[in-house]
């Protein structure tokens, strides 16, 4: 079983999926954001670097999921904070120049073909002041250029997404509501209330007492 989170930037998808590998006893795999080398100059000017920040994207996701495949990581319960189709998602609001689509397409959809697809998607749905509020708390250096109307656009990108997102199970939530918080109280009982219920069906296992 492979089960992924998916959400805007902010919505908290690393922690969730983090524990509920621990819940489930499975297999956290986790996006190499470290390796991302354009993403900095891609917010300080988002028009020239778009292309090579897509390509740069779609390669790592794409190594990182063949990878775990060979290594037979999803012979196990796996919980992901991506998937490979949120590169898409954001490629639609980014490259702008023609060739560019075109080439990014060719590519995503050959590389698309050879990685699995989740069993079930968790869709984590916020307002922007949500997300807004979020990102500038945890103030990451690389993301302080970003705008809010750059926010909400890809905010936008994602309900259109989940909405029209049918290859696997979906389970959508609202993020706010959970409090995606390490440690925190009210996650863990709305993690109990919430998501447990929804997801141990469709998982086919129960979490760990
Ligand atoms: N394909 C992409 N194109 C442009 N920027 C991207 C792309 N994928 C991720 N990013 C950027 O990389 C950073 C990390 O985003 P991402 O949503 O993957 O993780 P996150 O915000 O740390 O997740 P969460 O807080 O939900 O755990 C954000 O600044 C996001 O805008």
């Amino acid at each position: 079983m492979y089960a992924s989170m998916e959400g805007c930037i902010g919505t908290g998808k690393t922690t969730l999926a983090r524990l509920l590998s621990m819940r489930y006893a499975g297999t956290p795999l986790l996006e190499e954001t470290s390796r991302h080398p354009f993403i900095a100059e891609f917010y300080l000017d988002p028009e020239r670097n778009a292309f090579q920040t897509e390509m740069n994207f779609i390669l790592i996701h794409y190594h990182q999921l063949r990878r775990a495949q060979q290594d037979g990581v999803f012979d196990q319960l796996v919980f992901a904070d991506f998937i490979f189709d949120k590169d898409r998602l954001f490629a639609d609001l980014t490259l702008t120049d023609p060739d560019e689509q075109r080439l990014f397409t060719l590519t995503y959809d050959f590389l698309r073909q050879r990685i699995p697809t989740p069993d079930v998607l968790i869709c984590l749905k916020s307002p922007t002041e949500f997300l807004w509020e979020r990102i500038r708390k945890r103030a990451r250096d690389l993301e302080a250029p970003m705008t809010y109307d750059y926010l909400d656009q890809v905010n936008s990108k994602y309900n259109e997404f989940f909405e029209a997102y049918d290859q696997s199970e979906k389970i959508i939530l609202n993020a706010p509501e959970l409090n995606i918080t390490e440690g925190s109280p009210s996650f863990e009982s709305a993690l109990l209330d919430k998501v447990i219920p929804a997801l141990s069906p469709i998982l086919g296992v129960p979490p760990r007492a």
